[in-house]
């Protein structure tokens, strides 16, 4: 977090290589291995640890001798546990004010941070009822150079929704992984016949277990919920296949499609996580590398890249993801000049 900072930033972790990488890399100012210690001298402290630890840590924060005014907030994915655990704080030196990004990625650890992962991006705060209205305002300055845009929000409100558009979808990505691997019994050459939609509806399959079976625990009231309403909805689609009533389909699949379409590209929420550029390439030896080093001599960095589609003789497409959507028309604009056609998608 070196960008929210002409400040000086402390980090303490206990795992030492995270530390030593966090400094190496200038992520960090200076590595702290003991809490205590590093807590004793900053005006703001960000819990970023999985969330039953940041609710330990701030349990242990509220039992160390602080000399200063603490302004505290936190990342973590569920928000009412943390806001419940902050309000049993009895140091009234410490004002708690929840926070989550809504950005990241399926990867773990230091080495996925990047500078612009909150551009853009919706960073939810979640006051407590003794949260003053200055230290909301201060921590939102602190954040400002992440370019995020905030959103305060009630904690309960907080976690309906992220349940929805969140957390449940990792679920049912997990449990569709599932299905192939059972189905793969039968067929041993169905991963290979895994293509682009299964790759991106299960993308988040891949993410950290342990993290979200601690998101799962926190938000299980409203997971319990939503599994319920999501067999409802699987049984009226069995029905509605089985029974090949073919408008009744077509309308299924058109609302889905019409309210998926409608949803917002520019707000980078939890969809999409970068800003995407599809670009048409032949199936020509060194295609990939021209568009690539068009970018490179720009000094365009490109986030992730991905071939969706390479027949031999057929016009691929090649999907190029970046971290603002700046560099995503500066990408287009580039590579338009020097004749490729290219797709944003809306
Ligand atoms: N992964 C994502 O895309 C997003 C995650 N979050 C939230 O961010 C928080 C962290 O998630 P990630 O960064 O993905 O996890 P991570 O596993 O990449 O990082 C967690 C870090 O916490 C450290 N840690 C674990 N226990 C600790 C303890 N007791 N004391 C100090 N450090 C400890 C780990 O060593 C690790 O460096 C979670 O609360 C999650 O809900 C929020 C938005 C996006
Ligand atoms: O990988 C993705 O696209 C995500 O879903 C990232 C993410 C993970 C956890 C959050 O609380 C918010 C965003």
């Amino acid at each position: 977090l070196k960008t929210i900072a002409d400040n000086y930033v402390i980090g303490y972790d206990i795992d030492l290589e995270t530390l030593q990488y966090a400094k190496a890399h200038g992520i960090i100012d200076e590595a702290k291995t003991d809490f205590t210690a590093a807590v004793c001298q900053v005006d703001y402290l960000i819990l970023a640890a999985p969330i039953s630890k940041s609710i330990e840590l701030l349990a242990a924060l509220d039992e160390i001798q602080l000399s200063q005014k603490l302004i505290v907030s936190d990342v973590s994915s569920v928000k009412q546990s943390m806001i419940t655990a902050a309000n049993q704080l009895q140091n009234t030196d410490i004002s708690f004010v929840g926070g989550h990004p809504m950005a990241g990625s399926h990867k773990k650890g230091v080495q996925a941070a990047k500078a612009h992962l909150f551009e853009n991006a919706i960073y939810v705060l979640t006051p407590t009822k003794h949260s003053k209205e200055c230290d909301v305002q201060s921590l939102k300055k602190l954040l400002e150079p992440t370019r995020s845009k905030f959103l305060i929000l009630d904690a309960k409100e907080h976690d309906e929704m992220t349940g929805v558009i969140s957390h449940f979808p990792h679920l049912i990505a997990s449990s569709l992984v599932h299905q192939a691997k059972h189905w793969e019994q039968t067929h041993a050459y169905l991963p290979s016949l895994a293509a682009g939609g299964f790759r991106d509806i299960t993308r988040i399959a891949s993410s950290n277990p342990i993290l979200w079976q601690d998101i799962f625990y926190h938000n299980r009231k409203k997971m319990s919920l939503f599994l319920e309403e999501w067999i409802t909805e699987m049984k009226h689609v069995k029905n509605l296949v089985e029974e090949n009533n073919k408008q009744e389909m077509i309308t299924y699949l058109e609302t889905a499609k019409r309210y998926r379409d409608g949803l917002g590209t520019k707000d980078k929420g939890a969809i999409p996580s970068y800003y995407d550029l599809y670009v048409d390439i032949q199936d020509q030896t060194g295609a990939l590398a021209h568009v690539t080093k068009l970018l490179a001599d720009n000094n365009i960095s490109i986030n992730n890249i991905q071939i969706l589609e390479i027949r031999e003789g057929i016009m691929g497409a090649l999907r190029l993801s970046f971290a603002t959507e700046k560099l995503q028309k500066i990408s287009a604009h580039t590579l338009n000049e020097s004749g490729y056609e290219t797709t944003i998608e809306k």
